[in-house]
């Protein structure tokens, strides 16, 4: 099928000569020029601080590429030179205001300019959003038809959220506003809708009457990634559960949305964030479990612990690990726990959720066999993308009688579907934009009730102010997380 590009639109992309610009949003920009999808008028203009020629800033912008385009992804390089050409660059300031009539000189030379959207990207530094949103308010090319991306992280408290939503708000509509968290950008977790909606077989089941619980591991095995002062004051907690991890559990856990709009779909998830379980003092001792890593080994080689990374403050007591008993309050899930973890300096990288089903109410079979009469389903959401759903069958051969066995019916996307590739995460999030769809944004109602969940959960944990238990890098984290399951009569899935 031939690609249909999006409209034209003028792209501005404030801190463009930045990690998260040369990492991933030109790379992505890239591959929509590259698969026919960005439209031929669609320019983009590069603003950063830096004193560069558009010359030499361009040049830098395809050195990045080469740098961080993954092998195949490439492409030819007219296609690459192609794309540079779309890119002027222009050095502001952006904390005065003085130089911000260059978004409105840059514009009007643009061929989008009469029907054409702007699109801003904010990926600066937090501190500079009401800054820009304020500078942007008097420009003439910043209108009602404007669109505001803005990266995480979206506060650090329901306060501070509050307050920049309500900064925003003041010179955008929420229907301008789209607040990334680039999980939802992730072809394996938008396929959650696709599996729970699509498949009666799993919609059918999908409650507390057939599900016993639910697991939700995102590990990471990198560190900090010299991000060591912004991640010290944000922690596991508000870095990766407020944002990512509690978008995972609402796309498991909603209810049917009405159609696949994206009010109906974010209603959904607004409706989980408000039924969880609030974290009481007496829940957070059970029910949480803080971990910081310490030296040890990652990928084979010797790493140091968080303490010791650099630019680290010895006595910090921020945590790199999470794990977290959840519980929804509502018919669908009373009584089934959801159980997440995540951190950084785990074994390996990894994404998944595990759906453990409940047994069928009668057991015939061995007793001995009785601790794997349980289905289980488990997404795996990345690398290795795909799914499994573990079933029992009868052990083949005369002398089994009627032994059960336990096997996968396996669905690897890479083997069973011919794409060449799956998209990165920011390929898809600015094509949404461009196209105006907001379904895989964030809603400002989500984050703030997101917030209040976690700044509740903080503030009734005692223990958050003590250092956070130790693990020794390469493992799976604090003995206590484990402890935390298994008081349950249960085990991550690793270790089952
Ligand atoms: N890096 C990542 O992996 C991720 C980042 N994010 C978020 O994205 C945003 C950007 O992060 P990141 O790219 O890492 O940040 P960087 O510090 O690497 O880049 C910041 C950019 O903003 C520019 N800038 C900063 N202050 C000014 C100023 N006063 N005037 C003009 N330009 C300025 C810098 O310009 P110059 O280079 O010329 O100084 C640079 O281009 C942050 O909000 C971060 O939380 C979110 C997820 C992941
Ligand atoms: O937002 C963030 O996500 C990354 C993990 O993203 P992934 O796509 O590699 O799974 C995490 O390392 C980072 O701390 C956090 O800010």
């Amino acid at each position: 099928m031939n690609p249909v590009p999006g409209t034209a639109c003028d792209l501005v992309l404030f801190g463009a000569m930045g990690d998260l610009a040369g990492k991933k949003l030109f790379p992505a920009l890239y591959q929509l020029h590259r698969a026919g999808l960005l439209a031929p008028e669609t320019r983009i203009l590069a603003l950063a601080r830096r004193d560069h020629t558009e010359a030499e800033a361009v040049a830098h912008i395809g050195e990045q590429l080469e740098q961080h385009l993954e092998h195949g992804d490439e492409g030819s390089s007219a296609s690459r030179e192609g794309f540079l050409r779309r890119i002027s660059y222009r050095q502001l300031d952006f904390a005065s205001a003085d130089g911000y009539r260059v978004l409105d000189d840059w514009r009007e030379q643009g061929a989008a300019a009469a029907a054409g959207t702007v699109i801003v990207y904010y990926a600066t530094p937090p501190g500079l959003y009401p800054t820009i949103t304020g500078h942007l308010a008097g420009l003439r090319c910043c209108d009602s038809k404007t669109r505001i991306v803005v990266e995480k992280p979206i506060g650090q408290d329901l306060a501070s959220a509050r307050e920049l939503n309500d900064q925003l708000a003041d010179v955008f509509h929420e229907d301008q506003i789209y607040r990334i968290d680039h999980y939802l950008g992730k072809e394996t977790v938008q396929n959650l809708i696709a599996l729970r909606f699509a498949n009666n077989l799993f919609a059918s089941q999908w409650d507390q009457n057939h599900i016993s619980h639910v697991e939700i591991t995102v590990a990471e095995s990198v560190g900090i990634n010299g991000r060591w002062s912004y991640f010290d004051s944000a922690g596991q907690m508000r870095d990766m559960v407020q944002s990512h991890l509690l978008q995972l559990l609402c796309l498991l856990a909603m209810d049917p949305p009405s159609d696949l709009s994206s009010d109906s779909i974010r209603d959904e998830k607004v409706k989980v964030l408000k039924a969880l379980r609030p974290m009481t003092p007496d829940l957070v001792n059970t029910h949480l479990v803080r971990g910081q890593y310490t030296a040890g080994t990652s990928e084979g080689r010797p790493v140091p612990g968080y303490l010791e990374e650099d630019g680290a403050n010895p006595d910090s007591h921020t945590e790199t690990f999470v794990a977290l008993k959840v519980e929804i309050e509502n018919w669908r899930w009373a009584g089934v726990p959801f159980y997440i973890r995540t951190g950084k300096r785990l074994p390996e990288k990894r994404s998944e959720v595990i759906i453990h089903f409940k047994p069928a109410p009668h057991y015939i079979f061995d007793p001995d066999q009785k601790h794997l009469a349980n289905n289980k389903l488990i997404i795996r959401l990345q690398p290795d993308e795909g799914m499994a759903l573990q079933i029992l069958t009868k052990d083949q051969g005369l002398s089994r009688g009627m032994r059960l066995r336990q096997g996968p019916l396996d669905l690897t996307f890479a083997e069973t579907f011919d794409h060449d590739r799956i998209p990165d995460a920011y390929e898809r999030l600015l094509l949404e934009v461009i196209k105006g769809n907001q379904y895989l944004f964030v809603r400002r109602d989500e984050v703030e009730y997101a917030w209040q969940w976690v700044d509740q959960l903080l503030a009734n944990c005692h223990e958050c102010d003590a250092h956070p238990k130790r693990y020794a890098a390469g493992t799976w984290g604090p003995v206590a997380s484990i402890a935390m399951i298994t008081r349950d009569s249960r085990s991550w899935y690793e270790d089952a």
